[in-house]
């Protein structure tokens, strides 16, 4: 009997295809609830209020699918479920209007001080004049990250007669231009914006995006909205710039800890606050929890899942052939991903030597979740690589080649956005390890391993020397260096390796060097 247990308040008439499981018991409990006997559950199905930290994983030695009934699954510790052999899935479309329509919805309140008005009126008062608003019509709107539901915003904004300006490092010009908005940087948003929201995952590059050297450069008077996740917009440094008047309102959906509790932000007017309404409406719910339960069903019935974000589709024995052009593949991906600068609409894997008699398509997928790495909430495996890169609008090819370039075996990858092309080859040397041997049309030899830097630079004498006593003098160890070049006195590059990433003001003490083209840090 397959013990599921529902932590969440998930919607019933969703979940019945579960109940056409043979042999399934499903318990609608809290995971502390002490009735829960956690060791006896087979699946998990939560929204966002559960935590699935490792150690409540450490007490469900039988658990092996995790279903989130939305799409953020910060709430899941995935790379412990992982390592565990938990399969996480989650619904990643099922809620993407209800939360753009209660993004637009708050835009609405917060501009025409309707939860203000209203609750004046509850109180029997008649201030007209208190609330006068400010129209949509004719504002710009910058939003930060043009995913599923930033699209959708804007959409709604456009119709309302609005400018809409998105920063999304991984939007394309196609895809900005098919969605008929303006691709900006984030400084030009932040200085242009009469409104900005955010609707990004919270990752490392994503938390505090919007702090206090942000708001500094925002107008007077500007307008946040944060119905993505709590932290994207700093708190404290928001609480700061409400208190000395420089930001005209705030709508927050989410905050960093739910509930917030006494909060610095709570006693402003021109807050304006719900609790983690975005994808709670009938529909959405009804969306996520059939989506989850089918794929659930699914699994346990020995059928593919199809919105996996951690399940390894291959076989042990496959596994192992391929685990070491895996990672040679993924460390490819996530290298390309930090040095292409603007939108991807292409990646093509070339093939050489040894690895083409194995099934390289898992490896163009180990390329592609390497890719996505830090830019999309979910975390891309081989499961769901090429739905997301069709999702995105980048187009992926595979071809064999009989040239590998002198090694035993060949993995090339291109990245081509609009304005450039870059490529990197690496190749897995035996009893060795993985080798990037080419990068942006230099020979090269370096791991893929930890904190990289990588530097163009003119090939002239002294530069190395240059780069070494300027981190010497900083106290930085360099732990590697590798050099490469086309002719003598041309372009040439350099790989370094540090024992921990180099500061802001550690890489920009660099930057002064005449030498120096340009200068890039690679972190895997
Ligand atoms: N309030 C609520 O109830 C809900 C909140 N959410 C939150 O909204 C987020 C977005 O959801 P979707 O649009 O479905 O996800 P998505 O994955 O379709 O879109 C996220 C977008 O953010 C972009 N992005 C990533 N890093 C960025 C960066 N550093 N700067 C700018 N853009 C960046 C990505 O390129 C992507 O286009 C979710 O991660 C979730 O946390 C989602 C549903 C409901
Ligand atoms: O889907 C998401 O990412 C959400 O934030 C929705 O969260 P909820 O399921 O309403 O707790």
């Amino acid at each position: 009997m397959y013990q599921i247990l529902v932590a969440d308040a998930i919607n019933a008439e969703g979940l019945e295809p579960l109940l056409g499981l043979e042999e399934a018991e499903i318990i609608e409990k809290k995971t502390d609830d002490p009735e829960v006997r956690l060791e006896d559950i087979d699946a998990l199905l939560v929204r966002s209020a559960t935590k699935v930290t490792e150690a409540l994983l450490n007490q469900m030695p039988r658990l092996k699918i995790i279903a989130r009934a939305g799409v953020g699954v910060d709430n899941i510790d995935v790379p412990a479920a992982t390592k565990k052999g938990i399969i996480v899935i989650n619904a990643p479309d099922g809620n993407t209007i209800s939360t753009a329509e209660h993004t637009f919805a708050m835009m609405a309140s917060l501009m025409r001080n309707i939860p203000q008005a209203h609750s004046s009126v509850k109180n029997l008062e008649w201030k007209r004049n208190a609330f006068i608003g400010t129209e949509l019509y004719g504002k710009r709107l910058g939003i930060v990250g043009m995913g599923r539901i930033g699209s959708e915003i804007a959409k709604r904004a456009k119709v309302f007669g609005m400018n809409v300006n998105v920063f999304d490092p991984f939007l394309t010009k196609e895809r900005a231009a098919k969605l008929g908005v303006e691709s900006s940087t984030l400084d030009e948003l932040l200085g242009g914006a009469d409104i900005i929201t955010v609707h990004t995952p919270l990752t490392p590059e994503t938390k505090g995006i919007i702090n206090e050297e942000a708001l500094k450069k925002t107008k007077k008077g500007i307008y946040l909205l944060n119905c993505a996740r709590g932290g994207i917009i700093d708190e404290q440094d928001l609480a700061k710039y409400v208190a000395n008047g420089h930001v005209g309102g705030v709508a927050l959906d989410v905050f960093e800890a739910e509930p917030p509790g006494e909060h610095p932000l709570l006693k402003y007017d021109n807050v304006i606050v719900t609790p983690h309404l975005g994808a709670s409406t009938k529909e959405a719910q009804l969306n996520v929890a059939t989506q989850v339960a089918k794929e659930v069903r699914s699994f346990f019935e020995g059928k593919p899942v199809s919105s996996s974000i951690n399940l390894p589709a291959i076989s042990n024995d496959v596994y192992e052939k391929i685990q070491p052009f895996y990672q040679i593949s993924k460390q490819i991906g996530h290298i390309l991903s930090q040095c292409v600068k603007e939108g991807v609409h292409e990646l093509s894997v070339t093939y050489s030597g040894s690895v083409t008699d194995l099934e390289t398509t898992y490896l163009t997928k180990a390329m592609l979740s390497g890719f996505f790495k830090n830019r999309i909430d979910v975390n891309v495996n081989e499961v769901n690589a090429l739905l997301t890169a069709k999702e995105r609008g980048i187009t992926v090819g595979e071809k064999i080649s009989t040239d590998a370039f002198g090694y035993d075996n060949c993995i090339a990858v291109t990245a081509k956005g609009e304005e450039s092309a870059f490529t990197v080859r690496g190749t897995f040397i035996d009893h060795y390890g993985p080798r990037i041997v080419y990068l942006n049309g230099f020979n090269i030899d370096f791991l893929p391993e930890g904190n990289l830097l990588y530097i163009q630079h003119m090939d002239r004498p002294g530069v190395i020397g240059h780069v070494g006593q300027i981190l010497g003098d900083q106290g930085i160890n360099i732990a590697t260096m590798q050099v490469g070049r086309k002719k003598a006195g041309g372009e040439a590059i350099m790989v370094l390796a540090f024992d921990k990433p180099l500061s802001e003001a550690e890489l920009t003490s660099l930057e002064k060097l005449d030498e120096i083209v340009s200068i890039n840090p690679i972190i895997l």
